[in-house]
């Protein structure tokens, strides 16, 4: 199959997933509750009173589930590990059968010649901590780096590429400040204190992994989305650089420029505190991370994460608090089911803004994908060309930006399996692989065979 756009030779092809969404049983062999056990657990957070208590039953059928990753021929899958499953109370003392089920999982991956890349926290936060005031609270960079060292310690020497923390945007504004995920917070004086508390996690991590010596490379992983303006008023385009900064500059700004972007402190007013410089000089990835050379002062990240989606249509609208800015969907795109426009130049676009806005540094698409409202299988497999077409605009997206010189290694699908989509629940299906939970058939979509095909020609 001659290939249009042919990926380096080396390009990383993965999918990916999270542990509160997939693994199911949330409690067994020890493991403490998370933050998220807890909200789906209370009534009206979670459509249909969905829980993560199956899920996917990954714990148990992760032998299976491995073997499905190798037959698509996978490179690399891309899972987080469920804090509370390691440390039941957050810090402490180890729970040693947690830790063997991550054990497990990685060499199974390793027999099949499948690179892990591990993310530390992917919103699961123990109870405990949270009881304790979780990202609210001063000691939770350290609370997170303790928790990320044993991982380092039991795990590094096998695993390439760790993530610490998923989409800190999304742990903060739906968190924090529109209540909308766990812990359900609405409150604008804590949102940037927890985002202030998630960049010292991050960096705190990543001098842990220094200093045990981690020879492998450590990143943060960020939803990122393009904010173009739905007209092109004055207000509608200062509408849509504030949602920029707010939505795509919060955490890469400090981490790459030193400093949050001065729009912030405008939106939040009264609510956004003084921020340390110490902190700030803590969090600043100098540019010559291990990868680029001798180690700098700050925190040396090795590479982004991208988590894209879609792009952000902005009109301003000062009913929309703090923003003053709300995200509008053009009528005639196409949607996803989560409402969300196909958009794929804003692929392209994002990773370009990267290369231009942070000395292109090393970047993998963490997560890139779409849910739709599947038809059930044919003949065993399920037809889903919408996110076959999704998909492979999304690739000719990337490739355009790595023509253009961006420093892409790789790409990780969201998701691998249909799972847990928070506070919707089951009723979004992202995955290559369909599961129902009540019978737990994993059942392959032509997006599965689609992804597969790209894999062996190493392009699209
Ligand atoms: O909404 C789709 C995905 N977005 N990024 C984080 C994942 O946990 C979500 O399922
Ligand atoms: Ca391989």
């Amino acid at each position: 199959m001659t290939s249009e756009a042919a990926f380096p030779a080396n390009f990383l092809w993965g999918a990916a997933t999270s542990a509160y969404q997939i693994e199911g049983q949330p409690l067994a062999d020890g493991a403490g509750p998370s933050i998220w056990h807890r909200f789906a657990h209370t009534p009206g957070r979670v459509a249909n009173g969905d829980t993560g208590d199956l899920a996917c039953d990954h714990y148990r059928r992760f032998e299976e589930d491995v073997a499905l990753m190798a037959d698509l021929g996978l490179g690399a899958y891309r899972f987080s590990v469920a804090w509370g499953r390691v440390l039941p109370e957050g810090r402490g003392s180890v729970n040693a059968k947690g830790l063997d089920f991550y054990r497990r999982l990685v060499d199974a991956l390793l027999e099949r010649g499948i690179a892990p890349m591990i993310t530390l926290y992917h919103w699961d936060l123990p109870a405990a901590l949270h009881d304790r005031g979780g990202w609210l609270n001063p000691d939770s960079p350290a609370w997170f780096a303790d928790y990320a060292q044993v991982l380092f310690r039991a795990l590094d020497d096998r695993v390439p590429l760790w993530v610490t923390i998923n989409e800190p945007w999304v742990v903060t504004v739906p968190g924090y400040l529109d209540g909308e995920l766990a812990p359900g917070h609405r409150d604008p004086f804590e949102a940037p204190r927890v985002a202030h508390h998630l960049l010292l996690a991050h960096a705190e991590a990543v001098a842990a992994y220094r200093s045990l010596g981690g020879r492998h490379r450590i990143g943060l992983a960020v939803n990122l989305e393009p904010q173009h303006p739905a007209s092109p008023t004055p207000e509608n385009q200062a509408a849509a650089r504030r949602r920029d900064a707010f939505i795509n500059r919060w955490f890469l700004d400090p981490l790459y420029l030193g400093r949050y972007p001065a729009e912030l402190a405008t939106i939040f007013g009264a609510a956004w505190p003084e921020f340390a410089d110490a902190d700030l000089a803590r969090i600043r990835s100098t540019s010559d991370s291990v990868l680029g050379g001798s180690l700098g002062t700050g925190c040396a990240t090795d590479f982004i994460g991208v988590n894209y989606y879609s792009r952000g249509l902005v009109r301003a609208d000062p009913n929309t608090q703090p923003l003053g800015a709300i995200r509008i969907s053009p009528e005639n795109a196409p949607r996803t089911t989560m409402g969300w426009e196909v958009y794929p130049p804003g692929l392209t676009e994002t990773l370009l803004w990267i290369k231009e806005h942070y000395g292109n540094p090393p970047t993998y698409i963490t997560e890139n994908g779409a849910a739709f409202d599947d038809p059930p299988p044919a003949d065993g497999l399920v037809p889903d060309p919408e996110r076959v077409d999704y998909l492979r605009a999304h690739l000719r997206a990337a490739h355009a930006a790595l023509e253009q010189g961006a420093d892409l290694r790789g790409y990780f699908v969201w998701s691998l399996f249909d799972n847990f989509e928070w506070a919707q629940g089951y009723s979004q299906r992202f995955g290559l692989i369909r599961v129902d939970p009540p019978n737990q058939a994993r059942i392959l979509k032509a997006s599965a065979r689609f992804y597969q095909n790209v894999i062996r020609a190493n392009g699209v």
